[in-house]
């Protein structure tokens, strides 16, 4: 089943969900909410004061991810430079490929525009994620009406990983860093390729940022990865 009807499905049946107490939050996750058109609108049917989180990351980077974690999966598919063009001669940009149309941010939350205020929206940049989580996890942690219990403490870069994973000071249990499927290395995508990717992004991205009144910079970013 498609993970919107799943949610559907669970907030129609009450039982299901979780139930909250006073004092609790319940929280669901589902990467494909921000780019399905019917999301807003029938999330909006069952919960108008829903708090929205969106992690973003800069969208090539994220077109390319989203090639490696399906390339893992259907190794015979064509190569990402294949799959991203229309027309490679003309440079012409295939947006109807999955991977290249969800990093059109601003298209997407134009439609949740339509039925949420910014002020219930909170943009977390990726790339802050990995070189800062506890700053990042502190405004979540603001946005969401919570006491800052997340913090510096709990997190330590792995350099195995090559990531920051997570430890409990609280408790002795072991550290605890995210799944292989998180932070695979990308295959090397043609230089051409990317820096044709970057100029078709930008306007999008440029649209983004005048929306939600945040520089991702991602611009500015030298490397890919
Ligand atoms: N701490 C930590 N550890 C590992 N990975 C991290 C971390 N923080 C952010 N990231 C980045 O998260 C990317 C994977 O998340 P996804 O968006 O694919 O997840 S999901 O769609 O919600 O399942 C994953 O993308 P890839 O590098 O392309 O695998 C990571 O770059």
């Amino acid at each position: 089943m498609h993970r919107l009807n799943c949610l559907a499905v669970l907030f129609e049946r009450e039982n299901v969900m979780p139930k909250t107490l006073e004092g609790q939050i319940t929280m669901e996750k589902t990467p494909s909410y921000f780019v399905t058109n019917e999301a807003p609108r029938r999330i909006h049917s069952m919960a108008k004061d829903i708090k929205l989180i969106v992690v973003v990351r800069n969208p090539v980077t994220r077109a390319i991810s989203d090639y490696t974690q399906t390339l893992s999966k259907k190794p015979e598919i064509p190569t990402f430079e294949v799959l991203a063009f229309k027309n490679r001669t003309l440079g012409l940009i295939d947006a109807s490929w999955s991977a290249i149309r969800i990093g059109i941010y601003a298209l997407h939350l134009e439609n949740w525009l339509q039925y949420f205020p910014l002020s219930q929206i909170l943009f977390v940049s990726g790339e802050r994620l990995i070189v800062d989580p506890a700053g990042e996890m502190a405004k979540v942690q603001d946005f969401l009406g919570l006491k800052r219990v997340v913090t510096e403490k709990h997190f330590y870069f792995n350099k195995t990983k090559g990531f920051p994973c997570l430890k409990k000071p609280e408790d002795s249990s072991a550290p605890r860093c995210l799944g292989k499927s998180k932070g695979r290395t990308h295959p090397r995508i043609d230089p051409d390729v990317i820096h044709r990717l970057r100029k078709f992004y930008k306007p999008f991205n440029m649209m983004f940022y005048q929306m939600t009144g945040q520089d991702f910079q991602w611009e500015q970013e030298e490397g890919d990865k």
